[in-house]
């Protein structure tokens, strides 16, 4: 009976286990090491005595595409669908997002109307820019980045304001960098099969729900936009990590961080500080450059490639203020790297999720996101990591001069969190360098597998489903 350990235990890492526990009878035991205290990695939800929750991770999740549904296959296996909380696709905090340029804020088009207004920061209706994509020139290069591309379909000013704040808003990143083929492989496909992004998402539109379980039903008739859960997203991984350990045959060992992989005879050995674990499988769900140091000196060149996949450190900003000061009501505004580089972005929190305010008071809930690629901008002259007083000065100024919340209103709650290389990042060249690492594993013959949010997709919904289609491969070679 083989033995399989999983080292990490963010939202990858349990999935995996999770996975495995299921199958645990073809198993002989499955071991989660994670290094820290606690379960979930960025995913970090924190409850407050007042009723009050504050997402330090991931916040809010999508219920559309394979991934997603998977994901809420989940969620209703473990028995989380009572708990779901729901933004629908009329909810303002689904419809409305913004860009703040020029000192205003924004929308985003989100109707028809919008579309064929010519409206800030755009200097032409967003109808004419897609007319014009339907004929932009096709090209066939393998990669390209995501501004390239944009701006070559798009046009320059679309991709300078709308793909430069969302590339900020989803990677905490510098679109110029970043590549369209392993960042957005569905629209860079759309090109390469039907020539056009616009007449590629008409032919694929209203496809139907086969096989669709009663949550994902319940998402496609209800219109979900995105969800979360009552205790926040963490409530997810808790689960998770209850459900994995409630298998006599699994276990989920935490303050417990891997030292290294050493390969033995087919095999792994697993060396933590006080014990040697032969694995039959390994799968790695830590950050690949933190893979990178467990593996010796042997595998030289995929240390190589795993230590090139770089990550950006983004701070997160909760604040909490009494009383409604929101200007708008929405998801959230994003700021082009143009207007402000150090700034990424605000969620306003107690718009989307207002199940998560405070109960005793009306109140208004925030996070400003800062740094990412742009990180070294909040750094002192000397180059030291800013106060944690500079820290909060940026985000209490960025909303006072945003939202206009005034200096004179003092947040009733703040907390700084330095999430340190939290994003990686899928440069030009993504795709090949994942193709070297997997010809490197096979020369290498090491039963090790890797899964997490370094390869294919920094998404939670795409790390859980990831990590299932891992495990449903080593499940078919046993
Ligand atoms: C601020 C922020 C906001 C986000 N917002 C969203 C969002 O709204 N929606 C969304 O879908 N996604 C969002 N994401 C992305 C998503 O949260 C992450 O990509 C995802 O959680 C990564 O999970 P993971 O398990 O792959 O990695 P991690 O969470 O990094 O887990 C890796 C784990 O491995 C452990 N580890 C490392 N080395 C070792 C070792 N040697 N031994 C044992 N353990 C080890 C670490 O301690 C860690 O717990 C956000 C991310 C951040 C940072
Ligand atoms: C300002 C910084 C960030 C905000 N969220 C993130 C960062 C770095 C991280 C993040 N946000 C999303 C994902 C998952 C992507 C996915 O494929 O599901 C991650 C890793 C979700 C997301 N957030 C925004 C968009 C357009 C998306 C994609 C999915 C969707 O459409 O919901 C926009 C956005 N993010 C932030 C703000 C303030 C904002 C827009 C107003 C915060």
């Amino acid at each position: 009976m083989a033995t399989v350990v999983v080292v990490g235990g963010g939202i990858s890492g349990l999935a995996a286990a999770y996975y495995l526990q299921r199958n645990a009878a073809k198993l002989g035991k499955v071991i989660l090491l994670e290094s820290s205290k606690r379960t979930g990695g960025w995913m970090n939800s924190v409850q407050h005595g007042d009723g009050s929750v504050f997402e330090h991770g991931p916040r809010s999740l999508r219920p559309a595409g394979k991934a997603g549904r998977n994901t809420l296959h989940l969620v209703e296996e473990l028995g989380l669908s009572k708990d779901i909380l729901v933004v629908r696709r009329s909810d303002p905090a689904a419809k409305n997002r913004f860009l703040y340029v020029g000192h205003k804020l924004c929308a985003l088009p989100n109707s028809i109307s919008g579309v064929v207004k010519t409206v800030p920061p755009f200097s032409r209706p967003l109808l004419v820019t897609l007319m014009g994509e339907a004929f932009a020139k096709k090209n066939t290069s393998p990669d390209e980045t995501i501004h390239d591309f944009m701006q070559r379909r798009l046009g320059k000013e679309f991709a300078d304001y709308a793909v430069d704040a969302v590339c900020r808003g989803i990677f905490a990143a510098d679109c110029r960098q970043l590549s369209m083929r392993s960042c957005f492989p569905d629209i860079f496909t759309l090109e390469r099969q039907h020539g056009s992004l616009t007449m590629g998402m008409l032919k694929a539109r209203g496809s139907k729900l086969e096989n669709a379980s009663p949550l994902e039903s319940r998402a496609k008739s209800e219109g979900w936009a995105s969800w979360s859960l009552r205790q926040g997203l963490q409530q997810l991984s808790d689960t998770m990590t209850t459900a994995v350990n409630s298998n006599p045959k699994c276990e989920v060992r935490t303050h417990t961080p891997c030292w290294s992989l050493v390969p033995s005879s087919g095999k792994i050995k697993v060396c933590t500080e006080g014990e040697e674990i032969l694995a039959d499988h390994v799968f790695s769900a830590a950050y690949s450059r933190d893979l990178a140091a467990l593996l010796t000196k042997d595998f030289a060149e995929l240390r190589s490639e795993l230590e090139s996949i770089k990550a950006v450190s983004v701070y997160v900003v909760n604040l909490e203020y009494l009383g409604d000061h929101l200007p708008l009501q929405g998801f959230g505004h994003l700021l082009p790297s143009c207007e402000n580089p150090n700034v990424l972005g605000v969620v306003y929190d107690s718009c989307t999720f207002p199940q998560h305010n405070r109960r005793d008071n009306p109140s208004t809930r925030l996070t400003v996101m800062l740094g990412g690629a742009w990180f070294d901008g909040l750094r002192t002259e000397a180059g030291d990591l800013p106060t944690e007083e500079r820290v909060i000065e940026i985000a209490t100024g960025a909303v006072c001069e945003q939202l206009g919340i005034s200096h004179d209103i003092q947040p009733s709650k703040v907390k700084v969190i330095l999430q340190k290389e939290c994003i990686p990042q899928y440069t030009l060249g993504h795709a090949d360098r994942l193709s070297r690492i997997a010809l490197n594993l096979s020369k290498s013959g090491l039963p090790l597998r890797l899964i997490g949010s370094s390869y294919r997709g920094v998404s939670v919904n795409d790390c859980i489903n990831n990590a299932r289609m891992e495990v449903e491969g080593l499940l078919c070679s046993l």
